[in-house]
C-alpha cells in the first residue's frame, strides 16, 4: 500500500528526531512539513502564540480538538507540569493511529490521552467517562464548523469555569465566522486576537483567545 502523507511525516520523525525529546519532534516536523509537504500541523508561528499562552495559563486539565498527527499534542504537552493531562480528540483513525505513535515517540504519552471518535459524542461523556470536573485549557482545531456547536456542547455540558481558556486556530483561514461572531458578541467570554499566518506559508491567519468570565 502506498504511504500517506501522514506515515511519511511520522517516518522522517522517527529517522530524524531524538526519541523522548519533544522538542526534536515539533522541530523536525516543522522542518518535513516547510520543506517537504505542507500538512495542517498548527506550525512554529502560531505555535509559539500557542505556547506564550499556555505558560501564562499554567493548565491542569486541557482539551483539544483535532489531534491530526499530535503536532500540537507534543507542543502542548511538553510544557505542562508532571501533574496536568491533554485530552485530544481525533475523528480520522488513521491519524489517530499516527499521533499515538508521534505522542509515545516524544515520550509524553502519560500526559497525553487521544480520545478517537466525534467530538458531538465524546464531549458529554467527559465528565463521567473520562473524569473531568472543568476544563482550564481547550485548543480548537478541529472542522471548523465545529467550533461554534462544540463550544455550546462545552457550556451546556458544565464544562467551563471563571477563566477557562479556549484557544482557536484558523480564525481566517480556513475561517470559522459563525464562532467568532458568536463568541465576540457573548459578554461571558473576553476575547483577544492573535494575528499570524498559515502554517508553513505566506498566508494570513489568526489565532481567537476567550477567557470564559462566567
Ligand atoms: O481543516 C483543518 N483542520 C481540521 C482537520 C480535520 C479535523 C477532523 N476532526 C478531528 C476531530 N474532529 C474532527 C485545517 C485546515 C487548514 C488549511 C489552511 C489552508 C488551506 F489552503 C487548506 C487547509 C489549516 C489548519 O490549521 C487546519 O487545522
Ligand atoms: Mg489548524
Amino acid at each position: 500500500m502506498a504511504q500517506s502523507k501522514e506515515e511519511r511525516i511520522l517516518n522522517f520523525v522517527l529517522q530524524n528526531a531524538v526519541r523522548g525529546d519533544p522538542q526534536s519532534v515539533v522541530d523536525t516536523i516543522d522542518k518535513y512539513c516547510s520543506q517537504k509537504e505542507w500538512a495542517m500541523n498548527v506550525g512554529d508561528e502560531k505555535g509559539l502564540i500557542l505556547d506564550k499562552i499556555l505558560e501564562e495559563t499554567k493548565p491542569s486539565v486541557l482539551l483539544e480538538l483535532g489531534t491530526y498527527c499530535g503536532y500540537s499534542a507534543v507542543r502542548t504537552a511538553r510544557l505542562l507540569k508532571p501533574s496536568a493531562r491533554l485530552l485530544t480528540i481525533e475523528f480520522n483513525p488513521a491519524f489517530a493511529a499516527i499521533a499515538r505513535q508521534m505522542i509515545e515517540f516524544a515520550g509524553v504519552q502519560d500526559k497525553v490521552k487521544i480520545l478517537e471518535g466525534p467530538s458531538e459524542t465524546i464531549i458529554p461523556q467527559l465528565k463521567k467517562k473520562h473524569e473531568v470536573d472543568t476544563l482550564d485549557f481547550v485548543f480548537l482545531d478541529h472542522w471548523k464548523d465545529r467550533y461554534l456547536p462544540d463550544t455550546i456542547l462545552l457550556l451546556d455540558h458544565g464544562l467551563l469555569r471563571k477563566g477557562s481558556v479556549i484557544l482557536a486556530d484558523n480564525v481566517i483561514c480556513p475561517g470559522a465566522p459563525e464562532f467568532i461572531k458568536y463568541i465576540r458578541n457573548n459578554n461571558s467570554f473576553e476575547c483577544t486576537n492573535y494575528p499570524s499566518h498559515v502554517e508553513y506559508m505566506k498566508v494570513k491567519d489568526a489565532m481567537e483567545k476567550a477567557v470564559f468570565v462566567g
